[in-house]
């Protein structure tokens, strides 16, 4: 195991570290031996996750003497709903999970979303870890304490803030991980270049495809800077009361296509989220707000690594017409979480590395950037 780097999650009496480093996996037994002294661990986990890493999660929790059972429900978005929530929350309760036991979300950020909601509310609260296993669980869904499912209303309208008391991040695990789900993951590391660093993205633009292709330090390192990111914002506005919403770059216009593609494997999350910060920047521009030749370049960069940055790149675009129309997606957003008296709220940028939130944006001009899109 490599030295694994370190970034603090500062929040008060709910402060957490994230681990991060080839390796960390290992750490998991003493972690939660440390801050479960008497504890059990149920672990939490998908049929790809489990066939892959989870006897090496099972192999430390055994090493440091912590007993564990496992739940393992099946991959993808779709299991972030009431009926998988149901049969996490019957397995918590049949092995009779105590506050001073631990939740721990091995997987991706459905697995994340899903056990950390479970945890928040069973027993009116316990203690879960998060072990991230892709690279979008890992820059993002495993810091913060989002967590949730979604309904048939639309995306993630369910849930609660919860967060973890450990994070491990282990980038040697993202070599099992399919170049598609890596590429989602890296929409959210460009995010954070995008509404706030522009050194960040310029340096994402020279390391970003040897990072895609697997080099394994620009990957430790783009973990790193996306982590000490979000760590800051969430620790200066943990429920999303102000400069949070930033981190929601991409998402209004991406919820909306998640939920007209029906949350599957048409589209990954990142994927909408790549489309929907290139929709912001039209946006940006279309209103005057930000120069065409940064929407062009974030547009590039994103096209350049392999995603998809226009809903007519959606897999099945031209049957899902009507879906994808922009009355259709326009209805969706008004089930957004940001809206504020029926008002939609936009995160938009003034140019790369300086995002923004507003509620002044006329809905012709949102309707007019998704036309031209
Ligand atoms: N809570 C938050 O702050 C937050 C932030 C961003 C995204 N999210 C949510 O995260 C979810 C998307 O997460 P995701 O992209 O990690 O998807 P995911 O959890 O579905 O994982 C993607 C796929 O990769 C597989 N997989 C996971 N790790 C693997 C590995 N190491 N090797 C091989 N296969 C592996 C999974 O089984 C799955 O098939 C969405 O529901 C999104 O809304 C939440
Ligand atoms: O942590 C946050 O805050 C984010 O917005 C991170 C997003 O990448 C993530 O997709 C989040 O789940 C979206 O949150 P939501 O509140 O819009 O559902
Ligand atoms: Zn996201």
């Amino acid at each position: 195991m490599s030295d694994p780097v370190t970034v603090p999650v500062s929040l008060g009496d709910r402060a957490y570290d994230v681990h991060i480093g080839v390796g960390v996996i290992d750490r998991l037994g003493a972690g939660v031996r440390d801050l479960f002294p008497r504890g059990r661990a149920l672990i939490v986990t998908d049929e790809h996750v489990a066939a892959l890493h989870l006897d090496r999660a099972k192999a430390s929790l055994d090493a440091a003497g912590v007993r564990h059972e496992t739940i393992v429900v099946p991959a993808g978005e779709g299991s972030k709903c009431f009926t998988v929530l149901e049969q996490v929350m019957s397995r918590l309760l049949d092995f009779r999970i105590e506050r001073r036991d631990a939740v721990v979300a091995l997987g991706g950020g459905v697995i994340g979303d899903l056990a950390g909601f479970a945890a928040s509310i069973a027993k009116r609260g316990v203690d879960f870890v998060q072990v991230p296993t892709t690279l979008l669980s890992q820059v993002d869904s495993s810091v913060g304490g989002k967590t949730g499912i979604n309904t048939p209303q639309g995306k993630n309208l369910v849930g609660a803030f919860h967060q973890p008391r450990l994070v491990l991040a282990d980038t040697g695990l993202l070599e099992t991980l399919p170049r598609r789900e890596l590429l989602a993951g890296y929409a959210e590391v460009v995010k954070y270049g995008l509404l706030g660093d522009a050194a960040f993205f310029d340096w994402l633009e020279v390391h970003g495809p040897a990072l895609v292709a697997g080099d394994r330090a620009a990957r430790i390192e783009a973990v790193r800077r996306s982590v000490t990111a979000k760590a800051g914002i969430v620790s200066r506005d943990e429920k999303e009361t102000g400069e949070r919403a930033l981190l929601n770059l991409g998402h209004t216009f991406g919820h909306a296509l998640e939920a007209a593609t029906g949350f599957g494997q048409r589209l990954l999350h990142g994927e909408g989220v790549a489309i929907g910060m290139r929709l912001a920047f039209d946006l940006s521009v279309d209103l005057g707000l930000c120069p065409g030749q940064d929407a062009v370049r974030a547009r590039r960069h994103m096209a350049a690594v392999g995603l998809p940055v226009a809903p007519s790149d959606i897999e099945g675009a031209a049957q899902l017409a009507g879906e994808l129309a922009p009355d259709a997606l326009i209805h969706h957003m008004a089930q957004d979480k940001k809206v504020k008296d029926g008002k939609l709220t936009f995160i938009l940028a003034r140019r790369i590395g300086e995002a923004f939130i507003t509620q002044d944006v006329a809905i012709d001009a949102v309707e007019r950037v998704l036309r031209a899109a």
